[in-house]
């Protein structure tokens, strides 16, 4: 089955998500790339619907915010991009004010999360409003930070108008919230792009599979083809560590007929019995997913053995 990439382009308002878009459609277009874009704004009007080409496909969500408001909506618009289209890539640009993980959780749906990869989250910056940003609501730097901590590469724009004391000074800052991420000084959003798909299944060769491994946020999708045991499954749901943010999927249970979808965040999971027959797609979001671990306890309590 064809798997398509999603990116997440994140940052605050303002920091160049649009400027970057456009660089990353070129690329693709040069490449014979199949396209889609998912463009989110809070307001009724979109703003930056130009920057998207006739050859790529564009998805526009208005009025709310993917990573809370208008989720199901978002949920609805992927499901429907993947069904129409035989789609390479997809870029997702965010509200500024969005959250990347709340955004990640939102594209990693049981429906079709085994027909996606996360490429990665790409977090823009506006280096002059990160040197001000106290100037800022509490909850907004704390955004900043949050975009800023998740990001698998983040690119600091506006750096034509920093000071070189002030670049050394918001390098260390963004290294001390993220060490791990790959952090690129420049202007108007311009990076090469290899830069940013390293971390894109595209790219075969052992090298870059390695660093997919190394998204901060990863991904593992496990599909059952059989019922499992409810007490066994709770108890593997408590011994995991607390570096699982979330899980959702759908499951059957030997105990029981029929499909029960299960939620799972911050600690509390939540199952609900479905009226339709769906595919046991079960998703789990986290840092340090040791996934080859997690397929086996997953098959293990399958055949009986949890
Ligand atoms: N001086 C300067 N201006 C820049 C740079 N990068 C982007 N800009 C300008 O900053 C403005 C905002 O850039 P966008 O790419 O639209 O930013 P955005 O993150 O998409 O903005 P929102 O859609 O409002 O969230 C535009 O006028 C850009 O031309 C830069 O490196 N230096």
């Amino acid at each position: 089955m064809k798997h398509t990439d999603i990116y997440i382009l994140s940052g605050f308002l303002g920091s160049g998500k649009t400027t970057l878009l456009k660089r990353l459609l070129q690329h693709e277009k040069e490449h014979g790339q199949k396209v889609a874009v998912v463009m989110n704004e809070i307001g009724q009007v979109s703003i930056d619907s130009h920057a998207v080409s006739e050859d790529a496909v564009l998805s526009e969500l208005l009025s709310g915010c993917v990573c809370c408001t208008i989720q199901d909506q978002f949920e609805v618009e992927l499901y429907s991009l993947l069904q129409k289209h035989e789609l390479d890539v997809i870029y997702i640009e965010t509200t500024g004010v969005a959250h990347p993980v709340e955004v990640l959780d939102a594209c990693m749906s049981p429906l079709f999360a085994n027909r996606i990869q996360m490429g990665g989250i790409i977090t823009t910056i506006d280096a002059t409003r990160w040197m001000n940003r106290h100037q800022l609501s509490i909850p907004l730097q704390m955004l900043l930070k949050e975009q800023v901590r998740h990001a698998d590469v983040l690119i600091v724009n506006k750096t034509d108008i920093l000071r070189p004391d002030e670049q050394a000074k918001l390098s260390f800052e963004l290294q001390t919230i993220n060490s791990e991420a790959r952090t690129i000084f420049t202007t108007f959003s311009n990076v090469r792009i290899e830069d940013i798909h390293l971390l894109s299944k595209r790219m075969r060769n052992e090298h870059e599979r390695i660093n997919i491994e190394r998204l901060r946020i990863q991904t593992y999708v496990h599909t059952f083809t059989s019922p499992i045991d409810l007490d066994v499954f709770e108890q593997w749901v408590r011994q995991l560590p607390d570096t699982i943010y979330r899980m959702k999927g759908f499951l059957r249970f030997t105990h029981t007929s029929g499909v029960y979808s299960f939620q799972y965040a911050y600690g509390t999971p939540l199952y609900m019995k479905e009226e339709m027959n769906i595919p046991l797609h079960f998703v789990m979001i986290g840092e340090q997913l040791d996934k080859q671990k997690l397929k086996q306890q997953l098959e293990d309590m399958q055949k009986g053995e949890g």
